[in-house]
């Protein structure tokens, strides 16, 4: 495994995935937790990177404020369709929630009859979980699949005993590479950590760049370096150099 480089704080931007690169993955969403001197490391962090990291992720960026207060961050949420560019800017929620209405009510009999499948209601973004009812994976991409026929304005995809829905257009890679269209991102080279499905988008993106790409965990990557998980990652953290 090659472990990734010593990073400058002058030079380089930082992205981080949330779920499986920050934080352990747990049965429920709503329960994933950051001990508090990590928090205060990001926060050490983004300070010395005069706020060039950027926490990317599926979930909705009030739902990463909520986990990582009281840090202030730059973050793309639902793979992008949420954005703050500076720690103390707005979110721009770059689409509306209502193009998944007929989405939710397909998927709505097959929860009620199969009770163990729950759903995530991000707005713009609508997530089946199967992590505690694996044998129930085939019916959730099943459903979804189904339920987004015929609409070329949505894309599906899978994650970690997931099956998301979203509008088409962005991705983790092309988030990325928005922040790198500006401060206090623009001009530095960069940095991406992540562990699932979705994050290959943006390992890519920040392969296409010249940047350093870091697979967390061991699945199949295009990324260069690796570390082997959330310990791991944090352990980086605080010897890379910022
Ligand atoms: O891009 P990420 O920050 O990795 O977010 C991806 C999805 O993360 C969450 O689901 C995952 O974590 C859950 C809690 O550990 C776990 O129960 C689930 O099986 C994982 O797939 C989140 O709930 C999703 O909305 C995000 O898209």
């Amino acid at each position: 495994m090659k472990r990734p480089p010593a990073i400058d704080p002058q030079t380089h931007a930082l992205f981080l995935d949330f779920d499986g690169t920050l934080v352990e993955l747990v049965d429920d969403p709503d329960s994933v937790a950051l001990a508090r001197d990590r928090v205060e490391r990001l926060q050490e962090m983004t300070d010395r990177l005069s706020g060039a990291l950027a926490i990317v992720s599926g979930r909705r960026i009030s739902d990463l404020d909520r986990f990582l207060s009281p840090l202030s961050f730059a973050a793309a949420g639902v793979h992008g369709l949420e954005r703050r560019v500076r720690p103390d800017g707005e979110t721009e929620f770059l689409m509306a929630p209502d193009a998944l209405d007929p989405v939710r009510n397909a998927l709505a009999p097959t929860l009620e009859e199969n009770q163990r499948l729950s759903l995530e209601d991000k707005g713009t973004a609508l997530v089946l979980h199967f992590r505690t009812a694996p044998d129930l994976a085939d019916v959730a991409r099943g459903v979804m699949e189904r339920a987004t026929r015929d609409r070329d304005d949505l894309v599906v995809m899978e994650g970690d005993n997931i099956v998301e829905v979203h509008p088409a257009g962005m991705d983790k890679g092309r988030a990325l590479a928005d922040f790198m269209t500006s401060a206090p991102f623009e001009g530095r080279i960069p940095v991406y950590l992540g562990d699932d499905t979705t994050d290959e988008f943006a390992l890519q993106t920040v392969m296409d760049m010249g940047g350093v790409a870091v697979k967390v965990g061991t699945k199949d990557s295009v990324a260069g370096y690796r570390l082997a998980n959330v310990a791991d990652v944090h352990h980086w953290l605080d010897v890379c150099g910022i």
